[in-house]
Parts: C-alpha cells; structure tokens; sequence
C-alpha cells in the first residue's frame, strides 16, 4: 500500500540524516517544509519534500492536505493505561481536601487499583486498556510505553504483561513494555518490604524475563515506597536479566534517584517535579533523559517540573502523559504538549520535540520513530486545518488530529477499532 499526502501546508520535523534526540539549545528548532509532500511504501517513509519537486510520483492513495499540518505521531514514553476501573472516589476525596499520600497511607492509591486488577479477568482488562488506546490513537499518539505495577503479586504482574504482550502483537501503534512490579508495598508485605523485594529480585524479575516482553525495569523511588537502596538492588537484578532502568524519581522528594539512575545508565528519569542543582549535574554527559509529566503535576496540583533549568543547562527533555487512574488520568499528548508550553514555559518547537524525538528515545525507538527521515516508520499525523503548528498547543484542550497513519496505514478515526489487526 503506497500513500501520497500533497499539498501539506507544514511538513514538520523534518531530518535528512537519522536524527535519534535533541538537546538543549538545539530543541528550539523544529525543522519545517512549507508546502510539501510525503510518499509512503507499505510501512516506511520512503521520500518528501516541496511540492515543486513532486512530479512524477504516484501511489494507490492520494491525501490532499491543503491547509494541513503533517507531523510524527506523539511518542508517549510514560503510560500506565493497562489498568482495572477507576480512581474517581479518590477524586473526590482530594477535592475535599485530602493529599495524594495521604490516601495512599489509608491504603488507597495504587494498592487500590492493584485489588481492582487482581480481580480482574485477562480478557477485561485486554478490553479496557485497548478501548483506552483507540481513543489516543484518534488522539495522535502513535507510540506507547506501557508500564506494569497494579499486579503487585507475581501472578498479576505476569498478567499485565501477558495483556501488554498481546496487545504490542495486535496494536498498529508501536508498544514498548516496561517491568514495574516495584510500585507499591503490598499491604501484605506492609511490615516486610525486603520479603517483597526479594520476591521482585528472585522471582518475578527471572519470570518476567522468561516472558521476553519487556525490556525495561522500573521503579518507584520516593518516601514511602522505595528507597535509593531498595531501588539500587532492583535495578541490579533486572540488569543481570537485561532489563534497562527507566525511573519514577523526585515526585515529591528528592532521594538521589537520579545520579543513581545515571550510575546504572538508565534509559530515562521520569517526574523531576523536585529537582535541585546535583540532579542537574548528574544528568550532564549521561544518556539518560529526562522525562517531565505536566499533567500529573495539573491532576495534583503538585510543582511542574522545572523544564527550562533542565533545557537551558544544555540537556535533552522529554514529555509524556503518564496515562494513570491515580494522579493522571489522561492520555491526551496534545494537552501535553499545551501544558509543556503553559506551564514548563517551552516553546511550541521545544514542546514538539519533546513529544517526538526526544519521547521515541526515551522509548529507545528514536531510529525508527519520532522524525520525518527516509527510512523511519511511517507513524503520521495529519490535523484539521491550521494556520500555524503553534495552534497545537495554543488552542488547549481540542483535538487538532483529522487522520492517522499507523505502521504506513491510514486510519479511520470514526471506527477506531480498525487500529487493531485482529
Ligand atoms: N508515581 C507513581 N506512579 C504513578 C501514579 C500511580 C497511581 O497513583 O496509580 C505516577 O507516575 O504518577
Ligand atoms: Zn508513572
């Protein structure tokens, strides 16, 4: 299947040359081609450039985007969105008042969601989680990383997996999985939190590694939940079985996560809604990316993380939704990268690559996602018509997306189960 779009009023992030992150200074630039095209064979992006030179080239489907806006699919690197039910109660309590860890102490929280998840079927939450993705597909969003960590039991972590593995098999939308099972204490292991360590380390990370899904290991560092020790043990035991860290850290306290996470080479850091000068200096010369998660910080009204220190000291940034019941509720990246700009004071090209490029790296994708280049997936957006990429983020809370194109098929937003290939 070959697919011209022609006309296209802005062809955004556009590289010649394999491009993987953008750091620094350097995230103020998004390359643009005005009034361009694209051609795309089966699932890869094969050619594009100023409609001028466009002669000649045919396919099976022609796009005319005349007044569009054609850009990589959102790359979102921090999701939970394979979870059972919901938080709304909890909602409520916090509107009257009530702090996130203080319903977390009552064993709200996660502990929550994981009693939800355990008694839900395989079958459930496969339905749950992917009725979640189509409606972020329509969305834009074309890359997911999708963590585990409402099973908080081997058995149900296992199955988190499983529904994840199935759903990275049949989803169009490319899924990168990441081992979370040290999330939360489990109320049984409330008083023994070394036993449920021990059951992360011994037991699940080697059955998790039989599984062959995820190649990603996670961990939440903060009061309450793990500490640096705890963390460093985890993380030393998922490497020996080959899975890379990627972190919760400095949500609500800084424990030095982050020179820890750089130490053991983590993929990324994600939250940093606290961050302080050695974190920064940790980061410098490493291969760990940032993460921040604006609308974690909107949803508990918690500090935004502090993206210009982060940017102006030379370092990569990305953005995600951290699509989570709890303390994010949404997956929508075009909010996100509203809220980068609103809120982190990026500007619209920063926000842009960070929702591309730089989230594909933090998914260890950016060689095939997240950039225009001859050679990359074909994940696309195509928006209803705009003046300008800055209405993006300008105009908060609408959908700008009118069509997607996933693993080089055009899809139909108005039957979005089409998005799965079953
Ligand atoms: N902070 C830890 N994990 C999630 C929240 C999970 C929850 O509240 O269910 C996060 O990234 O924000
Ligand atoms: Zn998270």
């Amino acid at each position: 299947m070959s697919i011209l779009i022609i006309n296209i009023k802005q062809l955004l992030q556009v590289h010649d040359s394999n491009v993987t992150i953008v750091k620094g200074e350097a995230m103020k630039t998004l390359p643009i081609i005005e009034d361009a095209y694209v051609y795309i064979d089966n699932d890869t992006i094969i050619e594009y450039g100023k409609m001028e030179d466009c002669d000649g080239i045919e396919a099976e489907t022609t796009i005319d985007a005349t007044g569009k806006i054609v850009l990589p699919s959102w790359c979102d690197s921090h999701t939970h969105i394979v979870y059972a039910g919901n938080r709304t109660s909890e909602f409520v309590d916090r509107i009257n008042g009530l702090t996130y860890a203080e319903i977390a102490n009552r064993g709200g929280g996660i502990l929550n969601s994981a009693k939800l998840l355990q008694n839900t079927s395989e079958e459930d939450l496969y339905n749950q989680s992917t009725k979640r993705m189509e409606e972020l597909i329509k969305m834009g969003t074309g890359a997911f990383e999708i963590k585990t960590g409402y099973g908080l039991t081997v058995e149900a972590e296992l199955k988190m997996l499983r529904v994840i593995k199935r759903i990275k098999q049949e989803s169009l939308a490319k899924i990168t999985p990441t081992l979370l099972a040290a999330h939360a204490i489990p109320e049984a292991y409330r008083a023994n939190k070394d036993a449920y360590i021990k059951l992360i380390t011994e037991k699940l990370i080697p059955q998790a590694s039989e599984l062959n899904i995820a190649n990603f290991i996670d961990v939440f560092c903060e009061e309450g939940y793990f500490d640096i020790d705890d963390t460093e043990a985890i993380l030393k035991a998922g490497l020996k079985h080959k899975f890379r860290p990627k972190i919760h850290v400095n949500q609500f306290n800084i424990l030095g996560g982050i020179a820890l996470g750089v130490k053991y080479n983590a993929l990324s850091v994600d939250h940093l809604e606290e961050l302080n000068e050695a974190d920064i200096e940790a980061l410098k010369g490493s291969d760990t990316i940032p993460v921040a998660l604006p609308g974690c910080s909107y949803f508990l009204s918690i500090p935004y993380t502090p993206a210009r220190k982060l940017i102006d000291a030379g370092l990569p940034l990305a953005i995600a939704t951290d699509y989570n019941p709890g303390s994010a509720p949404s997956g929508n990246m075009n909010f996100v990268v509203s809220a980068a700009c609103v809120k982190l004071k990026m500007t619209p090209e920063e926000a842009i690559n960070a929702a591309t490029i730089n989230g594909a790296y933090a998914m260890r994708i950016s060689n095939m996602y997240g950039s225009i280049t001859r050679g990359k997936k074909a994940n696309l957006i195509i928006t209803k018509p705009l003046d300008h990429y800055s209405e993006i983020p300008y105009a908060f809370a609408h959908n700008p997306v009118e069509q997607v194109i996933l693993n080089g098929q055009l899809k139909n937003i108005k039957n979005p189960e089409e998005n799965f290939r079953i």
